[in-house]
């Protein structure tokens, strides 16, 4: 069978959690920062280290089968490529931003103004959809730092934390889009069984790392009421304990609303409550 190629990005924000994601697959490869390519030694697979501008077009020519990416980077290149799975890192928006001492205060305002960005597809169609007609000044990099030196009235930029914008002097002003990485393919590919493979593995370490196993002693008579509170899994697994009455249950609870469960669990009278990490949950 055809060994696949995936493009990962090589260095910055999405290299670390990429890597990561592929080893908790299980795949087994080197990771040094000056080969390009790495070949797994445990599945037809071989990882290309790439700029992450680049990973759409190469996924959409061929030239890779898969490749993980912002979506902001997919919308911009505006190629046509196949979401296979959000992956739930990278999470970041694409946002206008305007100078705290600025006279904007609505979207029109934008009109007959400049606007530095490094997305100038998106924000063109942004601004086109909104029917402001704004000077967008292409730039290549350190976006925030435009207005200050007299450069643009705004920018658009991605913001996660708005640490950037705020040592910058920057305030948010309108949502353009917002972005996590994905996992992308070629239109037609889906039946190829090492990607189904692939997908498969992915989603369930996804699956894992949103659940916690959890283990508790409860005495029988409050079973029913912690048997209320347990969701979705088919059914809890309940041990007897050496102690007559008691009985440890054994079940996985969702990450989302993990405190708020613990304490109820706690009040309907569960006991030593241990919380372990799943490393996988293959459906
Ligand atoms: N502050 C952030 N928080 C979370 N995710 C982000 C943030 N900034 C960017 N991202 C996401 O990570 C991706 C990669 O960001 P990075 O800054 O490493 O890109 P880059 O400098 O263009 O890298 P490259 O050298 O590969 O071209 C972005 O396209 C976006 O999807
Ligand atoms: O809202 P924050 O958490 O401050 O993040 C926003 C910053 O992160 C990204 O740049 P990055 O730090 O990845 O550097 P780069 O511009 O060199 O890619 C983005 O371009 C912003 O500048
Ligand atoms: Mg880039």
């Amino acid at each position: 069978m055809k060994t696949l190629k995936i493009a990962i990005q090589k260095s910055g924000r999405l290299n670390e959690k990429s890597v990561e994601l592929l080893k908790n697959c299980g795949l087994n490869f080197e990771n040094y920062k000056s080969s390009l390519i790495s070949p797994v030694s445990n599945f037809p697979l071989e990882i290309l280290f790439l700029r992450d501008d680049d990973i759409p077009e190469y996924v959409q020519d061929g030239i890779a089968d898969l490749g993980i990416v912002g979506e902001n980077v997919i919308q911009e290149t505006e190629v046509k490529v196949n979401y296979l799975q959000r992956l739930g890192f990278g999470k970041c928006s694409l946002k206008i931003a305007i100078s705290n001492n600025s006279d904007i205060t609505d979207l029109q305002h934008l009109n007959g103004k400049s606007i530095a960005t490094t997305y100038p597809a998106i924000l063109g169609k942004f601004l086109k959809e909104n029917k402001i007609q704004s000077e967008i000044r292409n730039i290549s990099g350190s976006v925030e730092i435009a207005p200050g030196l007299g450069l643009a009235d705004a920018i658009c930029d991605l913001v996660s934390t708005g640490g950037t914008l705020k040592s910058n002097g920057l305030k948010p002003f309108a949502d353009v889009m917002s972005s996590e990485a994905v996992l992308i393919g070629r239109n037609g590919d889906e039946d190829n069984i090492l990607i189904q493979e692939l997908i498969q593995r992915i989603q369930s370490v996804l699956r894992a790392k949103e659940t916690k196993y959890v283990v508790l002693n409860i005495h029988r008579d409050n079973l029913p009421k912690i048997m209320d509170l347990l969701p979705g899994v088919k059914s809890p697994t309940i041990v007897p304990l050496a102690e007559a009455d008691w009985v440890a249950v054994h079940t996985v609870i969702p990450e989302r609303d993990f405190w708020a469960r613990i304490s109820s669990l706690k009040q309907a009278g569960a006991e030593g409550i241990v919380v372990m990490p799943i490393e996988k949950i293959i459906l």
